[in-house]
C-alpha cells in the first residue's frame, strides 16, 4: 500500500464572492514529487496555505502525516518555503540559517556541516556572513529554499522555489530535489516553469479552481495527445 503523506479532501475556498477553491482533492505519496501546476491566480498558493492550515477552508480538509492541519508538531517535520521569503532581513544570511535551524531542532554539532550542506545546494556558501538586507531577489529565494531544506525534512513544500534562480541553478536544485525523493522525501511544488514540470513524478493541472488532470508527465501527454507539458498545459485551457 503506498503511504499518504498529504491528502487533501473535497477542499472549497471563497474570498468575498470569488471562488477560488470549488472541490479540490489529491494526494502526495511517500517519496513523491508531485507538480501542482496552474495560471497565475488559479489558487495554488492558497490549496498550500489551507493544506498546512494557515488559513481556514470553508468545508474540505486535508491530512499531513495522517494527521488532521493545522497541527504545529507536524511543521517541525516538514521544509516550507512560501512564495513571500520571511528572512531576518538586518542578520546575515548565516545568522539566518542558524537560527531556523534552532527552530528545527537540529543538532548542535550537525549545525555547522548542515549549513554547509544546504548552502552549497543553493550555490550562497561564499555569501553567508552578508546581511540579507544586502541580497538580491533571487539570492533571498535561494536562502529561504537552504532554511526549507534544513535539518532533511521528510517532507518539503515549496511554493515557485525557482522563481528568480538562473537556469543552471535551478537544474542543481532540481537533481538536488530529485536526490531527496530518492531518499524518501515527499516533495510538493509549485510552479510556472513547464520545464520543471517534466521533472516531477505527478502533475496536478489547477484551472478555475478544479484540478482538471493528475497524473504522470507521461501518461498526461499521451492523454492530451502532445510532446510536453508546456502543450498539455495550452491544450487544457483551450488555447490550442
Ligand atoms: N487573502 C486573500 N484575500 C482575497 N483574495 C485572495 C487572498 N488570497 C488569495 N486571493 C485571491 O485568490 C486567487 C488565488 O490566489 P493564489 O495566490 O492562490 O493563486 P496562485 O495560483 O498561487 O497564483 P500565482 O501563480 O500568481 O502565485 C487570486 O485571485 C487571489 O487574488
Amino acid at each position: 500500500m503506498t503511504e499518504k503523506i498529504i491528502s487533501i479532501n473535497n477542499l472549497k475556498k471563497k474570498y468575498g464572492q470569488q471562488v477560488v477553491l470549488n472541490d479540490v482533492s489529491f494526494e502526495v505519496d511517500y517519496g513523491q514529487i508531485v507538480g501542482l501546476i496552474g495560471p497565475s491566480g488559479a489558487g495554488k498558493s492558497t490549496i498550500i496555505k489551507l493544506t498546512l492550515g494557515m488559513e481556514k477552508a470553508d468545508s474540505g480538509n486535508s491530512e499531513v502525516f495522517g494527521i488532521h492541519m493545522p497541527n504545529r508538531k507536524i511543521l517541525n517535520k516538514m521544509g516550507y518555503m512560501a512564495q513571500s521569503d520571511s528572512l531576518y532581513s538586518s542578520l546575515s544570511a548565516r545568522e539566518n540559517l542558524i537560527f531556523f535551524a534552532k527552530m528545527r531542532e537540529v543538532k548542535k554539532e550537525d549545525l555547522a556541516s548542515e549549513i554547509d550542506r544546504v548552502s552549497q545546494v543553493v550555490d550562497l556558501k561564499d555569501q553567508l556572513d552578508k546581511k540579507v538586507d544586502n541580497f538580491s531577489g533571487g539570492m533571498k529565494r535561494r536562502l529561504s529554499l537552504a532554511i526549507a531544506l534544513l535539518g532533511n525534512p521528510q517532507l518539503l513544500i515549496l511554493d515557485e522555489p525557482t522563481v528568480g534562480i538562473d537556469p543552471a541553478l535551478r537544474k542543481n536544485i532540481w537533481t538536488e530535489l530529485g536526490k531527496l525523493r530518492d531518499k524518501g522525501c515527499s516533495i510538493l511544488v509549485t510552479t510556472h516553469v513547464m520545464d520543471e514540470a517534466e521533472l516531477t513524478d505527478r502533475v496536478a493541472l489547477l484551472i478555475d479552481g478544479n484540478i482538471i488532470a493528475d497524473d504522470t508527465p507521461s501518461n498526461l501527454k499521451q492523454q492530451y495527445d502532445v510532446d510536453s507539458i508546456e502543450n498539455v498545459f495550452m491544450k487544457a485551457e483551450g488555447d490550442m
